[in-house]
């Protein structure tokens, strides 16, 4: 067994800070959340609307052209700033100054938005939150490792994982592996899976909210859009990790006695996380 630190009430009562009662939307964290490709602009749609409902202040969703329209009506209250392309990614060029951005989600792997990835981690500075194809994209380019900014979040599934750190042949090794890598680019890796473990270094954390109602299409891209929201509401990378993993994996447990687990949907995460929200207070 490796040692671990559970990842519970306890811990997140460590981090979690009440919404200040004179706050705006000016001071409650911008979120940019990078994504979408035709097809797969959901991935998007679900990750800002879960980024606004984790609290942040102001969401904007830089999407292909093709998802203008989608996105501003399936929720009216995310900013929404267009490639030039219609169907994938190729220019990511905005002129707002986001706290925190979360990138990948549906976002393909097409040769220009490769491209203006690698151009866009040259001259990035807000901390990020990587994802889905946006961390295939790196596994296939290793060398860009070295242009993540220090503390940068990861959230690999399995597949993902294997990916980015190749092959293991035990639990062990696996661990082992992911250790190195956090260490070696100053990275937090969040491992997801049942449960979700977030590796800091040396450090494990091993969450222990969420059930199987989470095996469901678009569940990861909601945890990318309550990650990014903490981490730009103020949270450190690793309490944003943290806390994001504890409230979506709370979400299911909170929604499986009304809805079973095989209805439970992504959208059920976003509709529940208030109540997750309440059970800190
Ligand atoms: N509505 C939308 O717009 C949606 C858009 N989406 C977007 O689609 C893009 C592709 O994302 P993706 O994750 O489906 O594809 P990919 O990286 O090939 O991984 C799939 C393979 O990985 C494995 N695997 C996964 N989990 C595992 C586990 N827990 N434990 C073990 N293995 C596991 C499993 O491999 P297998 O077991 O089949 O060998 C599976 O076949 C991405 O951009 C995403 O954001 C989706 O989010 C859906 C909603
Ligand atoms: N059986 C399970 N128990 C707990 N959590 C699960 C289970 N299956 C999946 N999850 C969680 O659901 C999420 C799935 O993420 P991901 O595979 O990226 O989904 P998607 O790409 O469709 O959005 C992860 O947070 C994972 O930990
Ligand atoms: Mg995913």
């Amino acid at each position: 067994m490796i040692p671990s630190i559970p990842i519970d009430k306890n811990e997140m009562l460590k981090y979690y800070k009440p919404i200040a009662i004179d706050t705006h939307k000016g001071i409650q964290g911008h979120a940019l959340i990078i994504g979408g490709s035709y097809g797969k602009i959901g991935a998007v749609c679900l990750s800002s609307k879960a980024a606004l409902k984790a609290g942040c202040g102001l969401v904007t969703a830089f999407v292909p052209r093709c998802g203008y329209e989608i996105v501003q009506i399936a929720i009216p209250e995310v900013m929404v700033l267009t490639d030039v392309k219609k169907k994938c990614i190729s220019n990511i060029s905005f002129d707002i100054q986001p706290d925190a951005i979360g990138i990948g989600p549906g976002i393909g792997q097409d040769e220009l938005t490769q491209k203006t990835f690698l151009k866009f981690l040259k001259n990035n500075k807000a901390p990020l939150v990587i994802d889905a194809d946006a961390l295939n994209i790196l596994s296939k380019n290793k060398a860009w490792f070295l242009l993540l900014p220090s503390r940068s979040i990861l959230t690999p599934h399995p597949k993902e994982l294997e990916r980015l750190i190749g092959e293991w042949n035990s639990e062990e090794e696996k661990f082992e592996k992911t250790i190195s890598f956090s260490m070696q680019y100053h990275v937090v890796v969040v491992m997801k899976g049942a449960p979700t473990h977030i590796i800091d270094g040396q450090t494990i954390y091993k969450n222990t909210t969420g059930n199987p109602a989470l095996a469901t299409a678009g569940s990861g891209d909601v945890l990318t859009g309550i990650i990014t929201s903490l981490l730009a509401q103020g949270y450190e990378p690793l309490q944003a990790a943290i806390l994001g993993v504890y409230l979506h994996g709370l979400t299911a447990d909170i929604a499986v006695p009304k809805t079973g687990f095989q209805s439970f949907v992504a959208s059920d995460i976003i509709d529940h996380l208030g109540a997750a929200f309440l059970s800190l207070e």
